[in-house]
Parts: structure tokens; C-alpha cells; sequence
């Protein structure tokens, strides 16, 4: 049997701004208010999935959400027609106003999480979408990720697919951005790291003090029972406080794994060399690589600016791995020396891969956000809606798809305007039936 590892990609949607919503994100809340352009922004998505498959990888695509979100603010009070509720709620309440608009959604590596059928009780891939409830504009998410998901991997025999987990800060879960897999090749069990912020019944451990900590120890716990992992085979790593209150919102700001390679910076964890040893006892007698990086070699805020480790690491074709990094990396000569450096060194890591997502990366979003990896056997890919799947074909329909909808200028007084509800909408309902999704939105369910 083959394997493969597929990255699926969220299509930024028609709405995408800055508008600072994010607390302990530093580009969000620096970029607040500033214009976006969701034309480039998309198609630099694109060109990303579009260079990926034809470096041969397995590359799919995730829909977008519908944005503004008008049955939020309908359920939270605004009433008549949805040009009413824009108006109202833009006026009387503007902060809600904003989350509702967000195109966050695009950042799939918050969509869920995912582990592969080598991993699981059952031998299916299971997914439980992420339930995001730290900030208000991504807790929209969860319910329309699951229907995009289902309608994705549409086959019971091989993916189960789970309700997220409950909608309270006890089990904060912000998906595959918390969770690596190591394995010695995709089709072989692997151990699945699951990286907490806090404790949430616990107010005698260690947390951060200025930021958040959007996951918990608890939520990670119930997603590996959820997808009937092995205690053996699962460890749970806590995030180092003191980085989440400079800016690491996410582990995958600070970390990324990938096969039998964890790239991390030093100060990633909380305990590091019992967090290393316990991955290496269950890694088992296989070669197994921690390329650590220290604080003198790459600090903290140089990490943090241009995402080093927002990178993705992948194994291509000839087995040998690349690094996907922004090109903030290579305008930064320190980080650039750093990677280049790294490919010449005894590791699985061969090259490294710019590309330009700036219009992600102002949110705080680098390469790695914008990915879901599901590793998958040929019957499993066999069984994934065909649709969804990056080819020639299917990014010049994309393309074209965004040249017909999409703005190339948004602002705060924009998200106002009606008018881009109905734009949004219309090329939504055509992209549905583009990607042969049915109806996962909830304008279509009338
Ligand atoms: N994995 C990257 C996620 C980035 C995302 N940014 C945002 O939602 C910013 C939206 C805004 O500020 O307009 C977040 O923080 O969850």
C-alpha cells in the first residue's frame, strides 16, 4: 500500500481585513484597520497550492466561510433585512460587527485536528474540528468546518468525523496548529504530540500572565480519546508560558514536525528534555532528529517575525525534505543564513521554498496556517471528493473564480456595504458547486 501526506489548504475568502481582532497575536493586532486586498490574498493561496502539487505533493483545497456571518448577528439581537442588520450592527456594536466579518477560517490548520488511520482504534481518519473558543470571531467556525469537512471526506468506511468539542474555555482546541505527528513514514504508527497552553482545572500550574492560552490540556486529552489513540503513542507537551506572553500564540509559531524531523526553537517548551525524552521512548529504535534552535542562533523576535517555524516541512517525491517558508525568512538575513545553513547540515532536510503570503502573514498567518495535513493511504485519497484536489485544471478555475468575485480593496467601511454579502454569496454558492460540495453554508440551508 502507498501513503502519502495530502495538505489541505484553505481558499482565502472574499472578505479577508485586518481588523486586530486577535489578542496575543502581535500582526493581527499590529495590522488592525489597515486595507487588505482579498484578490492577491487569495491568489497568493493559490500559488502556494499550485507550486506544492507541482513539486508532486498531494494538494487539496478547503472552502471558505460565508462572511459577514448574518445568523450570528441575528442570534445576537440585530433584526430586518440583512442590510438592516449590517447597518445596525456595524453602528451600535462595531467590534462584534468586525469578528463577524472575519475571513478566518482560512487558517485550516485551526480547522481541526487529524490523525490517520495507522494511528486509530478503528483504522479510519479521524477529525474533530477545532472548537476555537478563545476569540469570538473564530468560534463562528467550527459547525460549517465540520459540514466542509464531511463534505470533503464523504465516506464512513474510512473517515469519522467528530463534533467539536464543547464550546467552553475548559476545552479551548485550536487544532492541527497544537498537534504535530512523528512517524517513521506516513503509513506506519506515529506518536501524535499534542501541545497545551494551560491547565484548566489546575490553578497551581504554570500559565502565561499577559496573553492567552488558547488550548488546554483537557481538550487535547479528549480529542485523543475521541480518536481512540494509544497511550503509548500520544504525548502532551506544554507550551513555555513566558512565549505565549511574547507573542507565540500557536506551537506552530514556534515548532513543526514532520516524519522522524522536530524543528523547534529552544524556549518552545515547557520541560524540554523530558518532553524530548518522552517523544524518543515512543518513537521507538527508529532515527529520529530534534533540530533545536537556540536563542543565539535565531532569538525569539526574529522568530517570531518572519514565522521560521511556520514553515512547512515536507517530504517530497525523492524523500528528501523541503522546507515552504515566507519570504519574510529570506528578507531576514539572519534567518535566511540560518536555513541555508540547515540544508547543508546531516538532516532529512534538503532545501528550503519562499513564497509570498503577506496578505496572510499581517494576521499572523504564515505557510503552516494556511494547511491541514491529512495523512492518507490510496484508498483513503481514493475516497476524498476528487474535486477538491489541486491540478491544472482546477487552479485555473480558481483563479478565474476569484477574478470574477472578489475585490482587490477592502476596509472597515466596506465590510458595511451589502453589496459584498450578495458578492460573497454568489461566488460562494459557485464554488460549492465547483468543489461539488452540496450545501455546507448556512444561506444555502435557507
Ligand atoms: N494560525 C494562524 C491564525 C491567525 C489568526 N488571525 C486572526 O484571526 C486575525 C484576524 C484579524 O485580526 O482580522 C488567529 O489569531 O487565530
Amino acid at each position: 500500500m502507498q501513503y502519502c501526506e495530502a495538505n489541505f489548504d484553505g481558499l482565502v475568502g472574499p472578505t479577508h481585513n485586518y481588523a486586530g481582532l486577535s489578542f496575543g497575536n502581535v500582526a493581527s493586532f499590529s495590522n488592525a484597520n489597515a486595507v487588505s486586498n482579498p484578490k492577491e490574498a487569495a491568489k497568493q493561496g493559490l500559488q502556494k497550492m499550485k507550486a506544492l502539487a507541482d513539486m508532486g505533493m498531494v494538494q487539496g483545497v478547503l472552502a471558505p466561510q460565508e462572511r459577514p456571518d448574518v445568523a450570528m448577528l441575528r442570534r445576537l439581537g440585530f433584526t430586518g433585512s440583512d442590510a438592516k442588520v449590517l447597518e445596525q450592527a456595524a453602528q451600535q456594536a462595531r467590534e462584534v460587527f468586525l469578528a463577524c466579518c472575519s475571513a478566518s477560517s482560512m487558517w485550516t490548520a485551526n480547522a481541526a485536528t487529524v490523525s490517520p488511520s495507522a494511528d486509530t482504534a478503528d483504522g479510519r481518519v479521524h477529525f474533530t474540528p477545532a472548537n476555537l473558543t478563545n476569540k469570538f470571531h473564530r468560534s463562528l467556525e467550527p459547525q460549517v468546518t465540520g459540514n466542509i469537512l464531511k463534505a470533503t471526506f464523504a465516506n464512513s468506511r474510512h473517515f469519522a468525523h467528530h463534533t467539536h468539542l464543547p464550546d467552553n474555555d475548559h476545552f479551548g482546541d485550536e487544532g492541527a496548529a497544537n498537534h504535530t505527528r512523528l512517524c517513521s513514514a506516513y503509513g506506519h504508527a506515529g506518536v501524535e504530540v499534542f501541545v497545551y497552553g494551560r491547565h484548566a482545572f489546575r490553578h497551581d500550574l504554570p500559565k502565561p500572565v499577559k496573553y492567552p492560552a488558547r488550548q488546554t490540556f483537557e481538550a487535547c486529552q479528549a480529542v485523543a480519546r475521541l480518536h481512540g489513540l494509544d497511550d503509548d503513542s500520544v504525548v502532551y507537551v506544554q507550551q513555555n508560558p513566558d512565549v505565549i506572553d511574547q507573542g507565540v500564540f500557536h506551537n506552530d509559531v514556534i515548532a513543526v514536525g514532520n516524519q522522524n524531523v522536530l524543528f523547534y526553537h529552544q524556549l518552545a517548551f515547557h520541560n524540554t528534555q523530558a518532553v524530548l525524552d518522552e517523544i524518543r521512548r515512543k518513537f521507538g529504535d527508529n532515527p529520529l532528529h530534534f533540530i533545536e534552535v537556540k536563542s543565539d542562533e535565531v532569538g525569539l523576535t526574529d522568530a517570531i517575525k518572519t514565522y521560521l517555524f511556520n514553515t512547512q516541512l515536507l517530504t517530497l517525491p525523492d524523500g528528501n525534505m523541503t522546507i515552504i517558508a515566507p519570504t519574510e525568512c529570506q528578507e531576514n538575513s539572519t534567518v535566511a543564513n540560518y536555513l541555508a545553513e540547515l540544508t547543508t547540515r546531516d538532516t532529512p532536510i534538503k532545501s528550503v521554498n519562499y513564497f509570498d503570503v503577506k496578505q496572510s502573514m499581517r494576521n499572523g498567518g504564515g505557510p503552516a496556517c494556511l494547511r491541514l495535513r491529512v495523512a492518507l493511504t490510496d484508498n483513503e485519497l481514493a475516497a476524498v471528493n476528487p474535486n477538491t484536489i489541486m491540478n491544472d485544471t482546477l487552479f485555473s478555475k480558481l483563479n478565474s473564480w476569484v477574478d470574477k468575485h472578489y475585490r482587490d480593496r477592502l476596509t472597515e467601511h466596506d465590510l458595511r456595504d451589502p453589496q459584498l454579502l450578495i458578492e460573497s454569496r454568489a461566488a460562494l454558492d459557485e464554488l460549492t458547486q465547483l468543489l461539488r460540495l452540496g450545501s455546507v453554508y448556512p444561506f444555502q440551508q435557507g
